[in-house]
């Protein structure tokens, strides 16, 4: 059975409307009037326990609305969400015990105080005994790297320490189902590894399910084989990240440098010619003909360098949002 089941999960907010001046002003008190701007429509998926998915979509796409439904902060406009075979937004305390949602721009633990004071906290709202608090601090801390420095004030901590400790004091009630709103926002590339790293032991280790927004695509190849891809509040793709990018980015791009100029003809018999420099040029080659052409160009041709990389993740995606809905369930 799925721990985490949506179906047709919906939020639409109001917002008020104010028009400038003093008119607008009083009638903002008296007659108030409304748009409403639908973050989310008509939701459905359904992740097993100890899968690590990857939410994706651009800028208010709707994901961090969908994880606040999932973690029971706000309600839903419609439709179903059962986590953990609780419903969130009910906050039943067994249910906050299997849960916890973390978000890279706001944080939990007292920017004055050392984290390990928050830890404790948290302890006692989680009434985690005493002598499981310190098994479970210590395990967390060295899979962390966190030693020395949860006794020195937050605000001293560097961006990728604080991080880290707000993933410690996120899971020392060992939930179940973790939601990460953009983890590793603005960290540098070092700290984005560790994080990284950290999740993909933290789900091996205690078989947790996570689901996880990241702008950086280094996170979603580096963690998750599937990806839910939401567009204006619409899910777009539910499936295997692999696959979406075989269906999107049906071609790799060779770069060579050659050991001499070649005539734009001959260049362009090896694919379709994207710029040449000189004794150099790239090429984009659709992905079932790569193996023959690479053999092409080196039987044919006196070559210095070559090398293949697909065109980035980000590119892919933007071409699905043109193309429009697709679905691998
Ligand atoms: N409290 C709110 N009141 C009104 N509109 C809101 C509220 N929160 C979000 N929205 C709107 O809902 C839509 C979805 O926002 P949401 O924050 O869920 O997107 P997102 O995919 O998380 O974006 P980002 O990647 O920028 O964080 C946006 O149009 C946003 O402006």
């Amino acid at each position: 059975m799925p721990i985490i089941e949506v179906e047709n999960l919906s939020k639409t907010y109001p917002v008020a409307i104010k028009e400038a001046g003093l008119k607008g002003t009083l009638n903002h008190f008296f007659r108030r009037q409304y748009r409403y701007v639908k973050a989310v429509q008509n939701v459905s998926f359904q992740i097993e326990a100890g899968e690590m998915v990857g939410f994706l979509g651009p800028n208010g796409a709707g994901k961090t609305t969908t994880l606040k439904m999932l973690a029971g902060l706000i309600h839903p406009s419609g439709g179903s969400v059962s986590v953990a075979s609780y419903i969130p937004f009910r906050r039943q305390p067994k249910f906050l015990q299997k849960i916890s949602l973390v978000m890279g721009q706001k944080q939990q633990l007292l920017w004055d105080l050392p984290a390990m004071d928050s830890l404790r906290i948290n302890a006692a709202v989680y009434k985690i005994p005493d002598k499981e608090f310190k098994r479970r601090l210590g395990e967390l801390t060295e899979l962390l790297s966190l030693e020395d420095k949860l006794k020195q004030p937050v605000r001293k901590l560097s961006l990728g320490e604080r991080m880290k400790a707000e993933l410690l004091a996120a899971l020392l009630h060992q939930p179940q189902v973790l939601f990460l709103d953009e983890p590793t926002l603005g960290l540098d590339v070092n700290a984005q590894v560790a994080v990284r790293e950290f999740l993909k032991l933290y789900n091996q280790h205690y078989q947790a399910t996570i689901l996880l927004t990241s702008h950086y695509m280094a996170d979603i190849t580096a963690l998750c084989d599937r990806v839910l891809i939401i567009h204006q509040g619409q899910l777009m793709y539910d499936g295997n990240l692999d696959k979406l990018l075989e269906q999107f980015a049906p071609c790799s791009e060779i770069r060579v440098e050659f050991a001499q100029v070649l005539p734009p003809e001959q260049l362009a018999d090896y694919g379709e010619i994207e710029a040449i420099e000189g004794r150099k040029a790239r090429f984009l080659v659709p992905r079932e003909e790569l193996t023959k052409t690479v053999s092409r160009i080196l039987a044919q041709t006196e070559v210095v360098d070559l090398s293949i990389t697909d065109p980035p993740i980000e590119e892919t995606i933007g071409r699905l949002f043109n193309a429009g809905v697709v679905e691998e369930k």
